[in-house]
Formats: structure tokens, sequence, C-alpha cells
């Protein structure tokens, strides 16, 4: 067995909604380890991003428990929380969140300086292997969509985090682009050796990692990929 990132025993999660109580995860057990690559598949609304934010740590649990790194999160203060953010994880989210007054390789060293990271040769190859080194000078605003998404994904990965956590990282790409970032992405992670867990609604996207979850009625089920 490889060693655990990421645990949850019995983690149950659920929010008013008006007067009704709606149960979005009912105790979840579910294991991630170095090494795993996971889509995370689901029906809309069924509780996908809500599980990433749990996991970053952005949204807490009402029951159960989380363990990162094989420590019990759910005694984290903010402190601790913070050091896991900067230290062991990237995220890539729908909207890419990027500094938009600033270029390419600004919104990078920004995010760098953020996890008190050194520009370091790794950087330079991201940046040339998403083949954003014709642009690293331009101001994200003006790159396209794809573009963009690879600059989320290079800023994600430049502090080597031991896991990514990326909600529907192509969302917004066409078939073919989507492929390419799906492609770079699982390559990239494989070299700095961090583990990926990923939202997505495509099959084709859920075919690059190793394992994949069901999340349906509060459920996580494991099907072959
Ligand atoms: N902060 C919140 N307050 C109240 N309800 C919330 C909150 N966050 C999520 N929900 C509800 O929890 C459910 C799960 O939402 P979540 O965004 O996790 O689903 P999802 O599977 O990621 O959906 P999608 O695939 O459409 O992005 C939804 O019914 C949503 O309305």
């Amino acid at each position: 067995m490889g060693k655990s990132i990421v645990a949850l025993s019995a983690v149950s999660k659920g929010f008013n909604d008006g007067d009704k109580y709606h149960q979005v995860l009912d105790k979840i057990d579910l294991q991630l380890e170095d090494a795993d690559t996971i889509a995370l598949t689901g029906p809309s609304g069924c509780g996908k991003s809500t599980l990433l934010n749990i996991i970053g740590g952005f949204e807490f649990i009402d029951s159960g428990k989380l363990n990162l790194f094989d420590e019990d999160a759910s005694q984290w203060q903010d402190k601790h929380w913070s050091q896991f953010r900067r230290r062991d994880l990237g995220v890539v989210f729908q909207q890419f969140n990027l500094l938009t007054p600033l270029n390419v390789q600004d919104n990078i060293a920004f995010s760098l300086r953020l996890n008190q990271r050194p520009w370091s040769p790794w950087v330079d190859h991201l940046i040339k292997q998403l083949g954003l080194n014709e642009v690293k000078k331009r101001h994200v605003e003006a790159l396209s969509g794809g573009q963009q998404q690879r600059v989320a994904i290079a800023r994600a990965l430049a502090h080597q985090p031991r896991l990514l956590l990326a909600d529907e990282p192509t969302g917004n790409l066409d078939e073919k682009a989507g492929f390419e970032v799906m492609q770079l992405l699982t390559e990239l992670a494989n070299e700095s050796s961090t583990s990926i867990l990923m939202v997505t609604h495509s099959n084709d996207c859920a075919q690059f990692m190793k394992r994949r979850w069901h999340l349906e009625q509060g459920k996580i089920n494991e099907s072959p990929v």
C-alpha cells in the first residue's frame, strides 16, 4: 500500500436549503494514496465540488473524520490549513482565478511567492511543456481560454504539490484542446509525483485517471476506468 494522502471515514456534509436539510455526503469512506489519480464523476449537484472543497479545507465536515497525510485534519487550526495549502496542495478550479492585471510569468511568480517557493528550473520546464513560453510576457486577459487553462495548471503545479484538486479542468475547452490539456496535466503530475483528484463530466477525460469514483445520492462507489 502507498502512503495515505487523503482518508475520509464516515464523513457527512449537508446544507440547509430553506427549511429543508439537504444531505450531500452521507457517511462517506474513501482513501486516496500516493500516486493515485482519480476521476470523480456524478450528476450535477451531487456534491463533487463540495467534496473537493472539504479536502482543500474550504468547507468543513458535519461529522466523521478527515485525515490528510495521516494527520487528523478536523483538529487543524487556520495556520495548519494554510501550511498544507502552501506546501502540499495545488488547485485548478472551473474559473481559473488568474490575476488579470498581471502577465503569465507574474501570475506564476506571485503564486510561488505566496507558497514561499523560489522560481526553479521545474517552473521553466512547466512553462515550456505547457506551450506558454512564447506568451509568458503577455497579460492573461489577452490569452485564449485554452492558454488561460494552461496557465492555471502551471500555477497549480509550480510548487510541486503532493495533491492536485482539479474541478472540471477542461470544462471550457473544445474536445481537442481538452485532450491536450489532460495529456499534459497527467504527464506533468506524474513527473512531480503529484496525486490527482479531478472532477469531470467527460468520460474521455476520466480515462486519463487510474481510478474512478462515482458520487450519487450521498454515496461514493468505485468503478473500473
Ligand atoms: N454553500 C452552500 N450552501 C448551500 N447549499 C450548497 C452550498 N454549496 C453547495 N450547496 C448545495 O449542495 C449540493 C452539491 O453542490 P456541489 O456544487 O458540490 O455539486 P456538484 O456535484 O459539484 O455540481 P456540478 O456538477 O453542477 O458542479 C447542491 O445542491 C448545492 O446547491
